[in-house]
C-alpha cells in the first residue's frame, strides 16, 4: 500500500475554537418537536439531514418540527444538508437481507429478487477477487464471477443488510459526477427550507469545492457554509488543497474507515487534525462517537474518551449520526456528547 502523505503531529492544539458545535442527524428516532427540544436543551447547535435517505421535500414535517422546537426553546440552530454526491450506496431492498459467511449473493443494476441493487458503474468496475465493503465495512463480499449485468459474490463477513447502506470498493476510484440530479433538486429547495450549511461527501480536491461554490452561487446560495468530508485516499492525498478552499473540514470516519485498514484510522484522524490546526481550518469529527448508545443509555468508557480526545485534538464540532437518527436514546446520547466534550480539564 502506498504510504499516506501525512505526517502525524501530536502537538497540542494552538487554540480551542469556542464555542464548540454539536450536531444530531434526522431519522426515524429523531423527527418530532419533543425530541428536538430535548436535544437543543442538551446543547445541540444544529441538525444534519442525510439526503441519501430522502429529499428535502419529503422531510417537510421533520423540518417544521425542528423549527417549532427552536421557537419553543428560544434558540436558533443550524440546518445542514448532507448531499449524496459521488458516494456509492446500494439501492432499496424489498426487505433486509440476511447474509451468512461463505454464502453467495448476486449484485444487479436492476431490482431483482434476492439480488443487491448497486449502481451500474459498480458492476462495470468489478473484477473477480475484488472486495466490497457494505454498511461501513460491517459486511464484506468478494466478487467471484462478473458478467455484464450481474456479479456473483461470496460473503466473507456476513450480517443483516438494510436498504441504502454504504458501499466501498477498496482500491477502485470511480469517476462519478460531483452532484446527482436529486442533489440539484434539493439545492433548489434549500433556501425555502431554511438550510444554513451544506456537507459535501467524498471531496477529492480543492477543485471540487470551487465547483460546489459556483453551483451554490448560481442557485443564489453563496451564504451556505461548506463542510468538506474527507472519506477516502484521494481526499487525503489532496488535503491541503481542500483545506484551502473549504469553510470546514469533516473527518468522516465511517467511509474513511472503509478506505483504509481500520487500525490506521486513529493515526490518520490525528494527522488530518494536525493539518487543519496548522492551517487554521475548523474541523468536525463524526461517526460512531457514541455508537453503543444506539442500544444502551450509557456510553462505553472508550467512547467518552474518543469524544474528549477529538476535542483535545482541536475539533470545533462533533456530530452524532445513527445514535440520534436510528437509536433508542437520542437525547441521552446528545447529553453525553456535550457534557463529555465540554468537561473541564483536570489538573492532578
Ligand atoms: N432521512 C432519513 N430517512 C429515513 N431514515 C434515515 C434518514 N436519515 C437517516 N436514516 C436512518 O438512520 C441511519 C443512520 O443515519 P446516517 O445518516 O448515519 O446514515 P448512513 O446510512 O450510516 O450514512 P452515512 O455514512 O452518510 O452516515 C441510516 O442508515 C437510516 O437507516
Ligand atoms: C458521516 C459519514 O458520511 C461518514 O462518516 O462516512
Amino acid at each position: 500500500m502506498k504510504p499516506l502523505n501525512l505526517s502525524p503531529s501530536f502537538e497540542p492544539p494552538a487554540r480551542r475554537p469556542a464555542p464548540l458545535r454539536f450536531y444530531g442527524t434526522f431519522g426515524p428516532s429523531c423527527r418530532d418537536e419533543k425530541t428536538f427540544c430535548t436535544l437543543l436543551e442538551a446543547g445541540m447547535t444544529g441538525m444534519r439531514l442525510n439526503l441519501s435517505h430522502g429529499d428535502l421535500d419529503r422531510c417537510a414535517d421533520w423540518l417544521a418540527a425542528f423549527r417549532a422546537a427552536q421557537t419553543c426553546c428560544g434558540v436558533t440552530a443550524d440546518l445542514m444538508i448532507d448531499l449524496h454526491g459521488p458516494e456509492l450506496r446500494i439501492g432499496t431492498l424489498p426487505k433486509p437481507l440476511a447474509l451468512s459467511r461463505g454464502g453467495r449473493v448476486r449484485l444487479a443494476a436492476a431490482p431483482a429478487p434476492d439480488a443487491i441493487p448497486v449502481p451500474a458503474a459498480v458492476l462495470d468496475a468489478l473484477t473477480p477477487d475484488q472486495p466490497l465493503l457494505l454498511d461501513d465495512g460491517q459486511i464484506e463480499l468478494r466478487a467471484v464471477t462478473c458478467i455484464a449485468d450481474s456479479v456473483c459474490c461470496r460473503v466473507i463477513r456476513g450480517g443483516r443488510l438494510e436498504s441504502r447502506k454504504s458501499l466501498a470498493l477498496p482500491g477502485i476510484s470511480l469517476d462519478l459526477p460531483l452532484l446527482t440530479e436529486s442533489d440539484r433538486h434539493n439545492l433548489t429547495l434549500a433556501r425555502t427550507c431554511g438550510v444554513t450549511q451544506v456537507m459535501m461527501p467524498f471531496v477529492q480536491s480543492g477543485g471540487d469545492i470551487r465547483k460546489l461554490r459556483e453551483i451554490l452561487a448560481e442557485s443564489r446560495l453563496e451564504e451556505l457554509t461548506i463542510f468538506a468530508k474527507i472519506e477516502n485516499r484521494v481526499g487525503l492525498d489532496h488535503l491541503d488543497g481542500i483545506i484551502r478552499e473549504t469553510d470546514w473540514l469533516v473527518i468522516a470516519r465511517g467511509d474513511l474507515g472503509s478506505a483504509l485498514p481500520l487500525w490506521r484510522l486513529p493515526a490518520v484522524q490525528k494527522a488530518v487534525a494536525a493539518r487543519c490546526r496548522a492551517q487554521n481550518c475548523p474541523f468536525m469529527v463524526v461517526t460512531q462517537m457514541l455508537d453503543s448508545m444506539r442500544r444502551h443509555p450509557v456510553p462505553t468508557r472508550a467512547e467518552v474518551c474518543d469524544v474528549y480526545n477529538a476535542v483535545c485534538d482541536g475539533a470545533a464540532a462533533l456530530m452524532l449520526t445513527g445514535e440520534t437518527a436510528a437509536g433508542n436514546y437520542p437525547a441521552e446520547a446528545m447529553r453525553y456528547l456535550v457534557r463529555t466534550a465540554t468537561a473541564e480539564v483536570v489538573t492532578l
